[in-house]
């Protein structure tokens, strides 16, 4: 039989369509090692499972796995390595085409193809890149094929890494205009305090807010598998809750765990996403690139982005930090620092420096050339609360 035929005996008995949903299902080192130094198969398959029985009810599945280094690990047998990042690639590459393997085989016993996505950071900060990612992802997806997305650490140094996958996993969403992101590792969900070394720590079942408070309950990891712990986990919830996604951080070897998150049976902890989501332009503004500088604005513009959603006009502007060049994504903050919003600027940190509290009549007088006194304009520019 062939894949394509597979495909469609899997999918023919899906359910109802129009309550499908499009899920993205992110597992932690921990998760795949069930806190072991191998890659524990047996959990592997039961997990696939549960994908597939989500794919017969109609839904779509994309998996952000780590692991890589993991199995690069388990491969080589465990070598006495430098910690180097030429050593940290050769393991991610070694032990990616062991994943990548593990995944299809596992997926095909369900008669379901897999495609593999390795990102890096660059593949979303150009606006065009992350377009084309973008189509890509849709076309795995709308030909019945579960993406299978990690970072490509092998190839991928410091700068244009996101660093962890539990990030990557929030831009994939995004990418992929999910409706919910399971962040699956080895604790049930976020605790006031990190559960390995305060016992007494409880689970918080429903975020409304991420604020600082919360950020600061969250930990690194301790265990030396996973990267980030909880505070990777929060940051991601974060970006992809503004987006209108659903966010829940569960334990990966909870029976039926990724059925129960969707049917919203599951505990875990809950991030309720922001009621008007984003549309896909101020998507990309959160999910792109790391903001290249910061905008300093006065109360006034605050109050005119923040309540109004106005344009920021150079007028309000009171200082600028950083070197950036017209079209970078800045950071747009109040006199405290804090940040307020983000937008794409349409002069340079230099230009903007120049014109900052200056009405736009006189803006052609400074510059020789003006674009108007819009610095940021509304169309993209995303609140942050
Ligand atoms: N407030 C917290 N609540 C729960 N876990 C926490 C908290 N702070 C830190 N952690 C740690 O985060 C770890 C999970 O993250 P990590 O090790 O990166 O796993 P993964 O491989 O699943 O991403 C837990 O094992 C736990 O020790
Ligand atoms: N990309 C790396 C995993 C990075 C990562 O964030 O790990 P984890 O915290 O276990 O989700 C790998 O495949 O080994």
């Amino acid at each position: 039989m062939s894949g394509q035929e597979n495909v469609s005996s899997v999918y023919s008995g899906a359910g109802d369509t129009s309550d499908r949903q499009t899920i993205v299902v992110k597992l932690g080192t921990s998760v795949l090692t069930g806190g072991s130094k191998k890659i524990d198969r047996a959990h592997l398959v039961e997990l696939v499972r549960q994908c597939a029985m989500l794919i017969r009810q109609g839904h779509r599945v994309i998996v952000v796995t780590s692991g890589a280094i993991a199995a690069g690990r388990e491969h080589l047998n465990y070598p006495e390595l430098a910690t180097t990042i030429a050593n940290k690639q050769m393991l991610a590459a070694v032990g990616q085409s062991r994943l990548i393997q593990e995944w299809e085989s596992m997926f095909a016993i369900y008669g379901i193809n897999i495609g593999q996505m390795l990102l890096t950071r660059a593949d979303l900060d150009d606006r065009e890149r992350y377009l084309n990612a973008r189509d890509m992802l849709q076309a795995l997806l709308a030909n019945n094929i579960v993406p299978v997305v990690n970072e490509n650490d092998a190839v991928a140094t410091a700068e244009i890494k996101v660093g962890d996958n539990d990030n990557l996993s929030a831009l994939v969403a995004i990418l992929a205009e999910a409706d919910k992101l399971l962040l699956l590792t080895d604790q049930p969900g976020l605790f006031t305090a990190d559960p390995r070394s305060n016992p007494d720590a409880e689970l918080i079942r429903e975020v409304h807010t991420i604020d600082e408070t919360l950020h600061k309950l969250a930990g690194g990891s301790v265990s030396g598998l996973g990267t980030g712990g909880m505070a990777t986990k929060l940051q991601a919830a974060d970006v992809a809750r503004r987006a209108g996604i659903e966010v829940t951080i569960a334990a990966g070897s909870r029976p039926e765990v990724i059925q129960h998150l969707v049917d919203g049976k599951e505990a875990g902890t809950r991030f309720l996403p922001l009621e008007s989501p984003l549309e896909s332009r101020k998507r990309w503004i959160l999910a792109g690139p790391p903001p290249a500088g910061n905008i300093i604005i006065d109360d006034g513009a605050a109050k005119a982005v923040v309540e109004r959603h106005s344009s920021l006009l150079s007028k309000g502007i009171t200082g600028v930090e950083g070197h950036f060049d017209r079209g970078s994504v800045a950071r747009i903050c109040n006199q405290k620092g804090k940040q307020l919003a983000r937008g794409i600027c349409r002069y340079s940190s230099k230009d903007l420096s120049a014109i900052a509290g200056r009405h736009s009549q006189d803006i052609q007088d400074i510059l020789g050339y003006a674009h108007g006194a819009v610095a940021v304009h509304c169309d993209d520019l995303v609140v942050i609360d």
